[in-house]
């Protein structure tokens, strides 16, 4: 079975709990992002190891290849599955990223996968144009992107499903992490370029990535079996 990365975007250790406890012990695989990272620190990556779950640490790092570099080894020491960068940081960051990785992965462990955000699923086609004065259009902005990733040695990148089909077609052995990823029927939020679980998997992603269809919805439980099923038939 393919599972879902499920966003934990919780405020707290304590309502991350509560919310990991309606799943009896499975082993999940989950994202932790800034919001909680920045709260409850490697402490909590600990406790979810420790529980048995694979954890895609989201904290999308961008800044100049020698802080990204030393930041990177840092991150190595927590033993996650996924970290990421920002590809805008451009090649030599990300060549920068992966050094740090490699440096700071300990002997006889696997290096963390890295992947790179090419355009964030809240981007508009008209936001990519008007505030990020970027000339093209999203397809070929992500797919630029995502060349660049690959040259720097990365191993995939983040984008819209709808993306997926084009970086595929172009670049080989190269991993797609896809959040924008709603139940029908569920709004959008902030998102702008999102898919059902069931047209993520027809369009090859990889890993989708879930929050609030699962974490908000009324019944997490059920709400993550439907995304799972989806996901896999
Ligand atoms: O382009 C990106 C990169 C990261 N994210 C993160 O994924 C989840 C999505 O949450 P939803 O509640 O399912 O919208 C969230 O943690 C984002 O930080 C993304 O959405 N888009």
């Amino acid at each position: 079975m393919n599972q879902p990365i499920i966003a934990l975007d919780f405020p707290s250790m304590d309502s991350t709990d509560q919310f990991l406890s309606q799943f009896d012990r499975e082993k999940l695989y989950v994202k932790v992002g800034m919001q909680l990272f920045y709260k409850e620190g490697p402490n909590l990556i600990k406790k979810l190891k420790e529980a048995g779950h694979w954890i895609f640490l989201d904290l999308k790092l961008h800044d100049i290849p020698n802080t990204v570099k030393e930041a990177m080894k840092s991150l190595a020491t927590l033993h996650i599955d996924m970290v990421n960068v920002h590809a805008a940081g451009g090649k030599k960051m990300m060549e920068a990223a992966m050094e740090g990785l490699e440096a700071g992965t300990a002997a006889g462990r696997h290096r963390p996968l890295c992947i790179a955000v090419t355009q964030l699923t809240s981007t508009s086609e008209k936001m990519l144009k008007e505030e990020l004065l970027i000339n093209s259009h999203m397809e070929e902005a992500v797919l630029h992107y995502a060349k660049l990733t690959k040259e720097a040695g990365l191993d995939g990148i983040v984008s819209s499903a709808l993306e997926v089909p084009l970086v595929k077609e172009k670049i080989t052995d190269f991993i797609t992490v896809t959040p924008g990823i709603r139940l029908p029927g569920d709004k959008a939020d902030d998102q702008t370029r999102i898919v059902t679980p069931e047209k993520a998997r027809k369009l090859g992603s990889d890993f989708i990535v879930v929050g609030r269809s699962v974490t908000k919805s009324g019944n997490p439980l059920e709400a993550y079996e439907r995304v799972v099923y989806e996901w896999n038939n």
